[in-house]
Formats: structure tokens, C-alpha cells, sequence
């Protein structure tokens, strides 16, 4: 491979050097992300194997060796991890084979964006309802009454045995969270996503203790910048869904840590998938948490929405509201050179529309 596997471990201690840029976030670590993304990209691209099946094919010793264990030994150590892979040996093959023939559950957000009309609503719904949905996100947080509209209208149009989930976007403050989603516990959301600010933990906390005589879990991640705050996340039970991304966290390698962490504490793992490529990076992890972690899908589904696809050498494939494991070599993050070029800050065409 173009780098050995002693390259991903020696590349996440570089972060240390640019501690006073950081550490392990903002722009540094989505930068620093960003290249161990491309190294395990090219590295799966070299053995001829989609990600997914890279990761699945690496003896747990490998896996192990690609994590950084510093700042969480306190909740799970290399023999924990080791261990806990090992043990998840027994199955695997049968779990890959279920994957490549029916896939790993989605959900969908791209029928109730905030702004979008009743009618606008109505036909996605109806529409995804045809295409074999039956997990659906409602974006909240603008006007209460227009989210209770809203929500009673998608849940009476997806049935009581479908899924139902609401997602906020760091809208409220805690207290607000608490009673603005009470609110609307009558439409039995499975999850609140992001009710407060991303950076407080114990105000998710507060809010998951608050709701949960209601059945509404809390769900957060997409921006939640290392492995250091999901542990903190996980350790005050601040959340009932680890939303892990696929260009948050530093590449494969915290995500490996993070997808460890949750299965320690038994919280199920949902990525977040809401912008560009960000599904066809996520697929891989989440079929190696279902293969080679957790070996289960209760309460688990990895985010889709159905934008800008067309612009990927290898876009998603969803089939009856399920991912298709990919099966080009590599992360599936390759952009086609007619959308880069197109979009080429300030050349590109679609600059100069815009002139
Ligand atoms: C587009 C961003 O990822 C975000 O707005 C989407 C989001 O919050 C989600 O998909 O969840």
C-alpha cells in the first residue's frame, strides 16, 4: 500500500505538534482529517478493496494498532479494544453476507428540511414512503407550532410503526430544549439531534435526563470534534445515539475509537451524513461497525440525503432504503474532474453564472 500501517500510526501523533492550533480540532484537525481520509483512501484504492472491506479484512491487532488511545484509556484501553474485536470475530462472514445482500439501514432527512411546504412535504413523503422508507428526520427549532404542524402531518402520513426523528441544530438552550420538545413528544420521536450547543455536554445531559420519561433519546456527533468528547458524551449517559462523521473526527482512526467507545457503553451508532459525500465516506464505517464492532442493528441507521450524488466517481446506491456496500476500491470520496472543474473557485462555471 502506499503507506504501511505503521504510516496511520505514526500520522495521528503529528497532531501533538499542532496542539497550539488545536488540539484535535477546528481547522487543523478537519485538515489533518482530510489527508488521513486520502491515505485511506489511496491505501484501500492499492489493495484493490472498497474501504469497508479493508477494515473488515485487518486482523484486530491492525485495527488496534491504527488508534490513537491517548485521553481515552480511562473508558477503554488497547486489550479492551482488542479484546472486543476479537470477541466480534465470531459471525463475520455470516454478517458480511447479510450486508452485501440486503445492506445497512438508512433514514432519510430529505423530506422535511426546515422552510419546505406542507405540499412540499406531503409529495416527499409520499414519494419515499413508495420507495420503501419507513425512517424519516424532521428538521425543528424555527416555530414550535409549525414544527407540531409539521410533525403531525409527516407522522400521520409514515403510520405509528414507522420512525419518526426531529433534529434541532444547536437551536435551543437546555431548558428550552426540554420544554420545546416535550412539546412534541405526542409525535414520538426517537431522538432529539443536536438540541443545544454541540460543546455542552452536561446541558445534553440534563436534557437526555429531562426526556427520557418520554422515550426520546438524545442523538449528537456531527459535531462533535474528537474522540476526547464523545468519551465525556458517553461517560454522562449525554446521549442515546453517537452520531459519528466521516470528516469531523481525524479520519478512520477516531472514528475506530469512537465506534469502540459506544459499543463499550452500548450506545448505537447512526452516523450523520448531511452534506456533500459525507454518505459515501460514512457507508464504509458504519459496515465495519455492523461487521467487525457491534453485530447489530437495533436502533441503528446511518443518515442519507439525496443531494449531489451525481458529482462522485463512485455515489451511493440505495436499494428499498438500505446502502449497498460499495464495491469500487477505495472511500468512495473521489469527485468526478467535470464537477471540480466546474466548480473551481473563481474560474468555474458556476462562478461565473453567478457573476
Ligand atoms: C448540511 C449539514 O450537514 C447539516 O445541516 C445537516 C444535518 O444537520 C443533518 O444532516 O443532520
Amino acid at each position: 500500500p502506499p503507506c504501511s500501517t505503521q504510516t496511520l500510526i505514526i500520522l495521528p501523533h503529528m497532531w501533538s505538534s499542532t496542539r497550539t492550533l488545536g488540539p484535535e480540532k477546528g481547522v487543523i484537525h478537519l485538515a489533518t482529517a482530510a489527508v488521513l481520509n486520502a491515505v485511506w483512501d489511496l491505501w484501500a484504492k492499492a489493495v484493490g478493496k472498497p474501504l469497508w472491506k479493508l477494515l473488515v479484512d485487518m486482523d484486530p491487532k491492525q485495527i488496534v494498532s491504527c488508534i490513537d488511545f491517548r485521553y481515552i484509556t480511562d473508558v477503554l484501553t488497547e486489550e479492551e479494544a482488542l479484546d472486543m474485536l476479537e470477541k466480534a470475530q465470531e459471525g463475520k462472514q455470516q454478517r458480511e453476507e447479510q450486508m452485501l445482500k440486503q445492506g445497512y439501514p438508512a433514514y432519510t432527512t430529505s423530506c422535511a428540511w426546515i422552510g419546505y411546504s406542507d405540499q412540499q412535504l406531503q409529495q416527499l413523503c409520499t414519494d419515499a414512503l413508495k420507495s420503501g422508507w419507513t425512517k424519516f428526520k424532521v428538521k425543528v427549532g424555527a416555530d414550535v407550532e409549525d414544527d407540531k404542524r409539521r410533525c403531525r402531518l409527516i407522522r400521520q402520513m409514515i403510520g405509528p410503526n414507522n420512525t419518526l426523528m426531529i433534529d434541532a441544530n444547536q437551536r435551543w438552550d437546555v431548558a428550552e430544549a426540554i420544554r420545546w420538545v416535550s412539546n412534541l413528544a405526542e409525535f414520538k420521536p426517537l431522538w432529539i439531534e443536536e438540541p443545544t450547543s454541540p460543546d455542552d455536554i452536561l446541558g445534553h445531559a440534563a436534557i437526555s435526563k429531562a426526556l427520557a420519561p418520554l422515550g426520546i433519546g438524545v442523538a449528537t456527533g456531527e459535531q462533535c470534534h474528537n474522540r476526547v468528547m464523545f468519551k465525556q458524551f458517553l461517560q454522562a449517559s449525554a446521549l442515546q445515539f453517537v452520531q459519528i462523521d466521516s470528516c469531523r473526527l481525524g479520519s478512520v482512526n477516531e472514528n475506530l475509537a469512537v465506534l469502540l467507545m459506544a459499543h463499550k457503553f452500548k450506545v448505537p451508532v447512526c452516523p450523520h451524513a448531511g452534506g456533500v459525500g459525507l454518505c459515501e465516506l460514512v457507508q464504509h464505517l458504519i459496515l465495519f461497525d455492523f461487521i467487525c464492532v457491534s453485530a447489530s442493528l437495533h436502533n441503528r441507521m446511518c443518515e442519507y440525503v439525496d443531494h449531489l450524488h451525481e458529482h462522485f466517481a463512485s455515489p451511493v446506491v440505495i436499494q428499498d432504503a438500505h446502502y449497498m456496500p460499495p464495491k469500487d476500491p477505495g472511500f468512495s470520496c473521489e469527485m468526478l474532474e467535470s464537477s471540480v472543474k466546474r466548480h473551481q473557485f473563481p474560474e468555474g462555471e458556476v462562478w461565473k453564472m453567478h457573476k
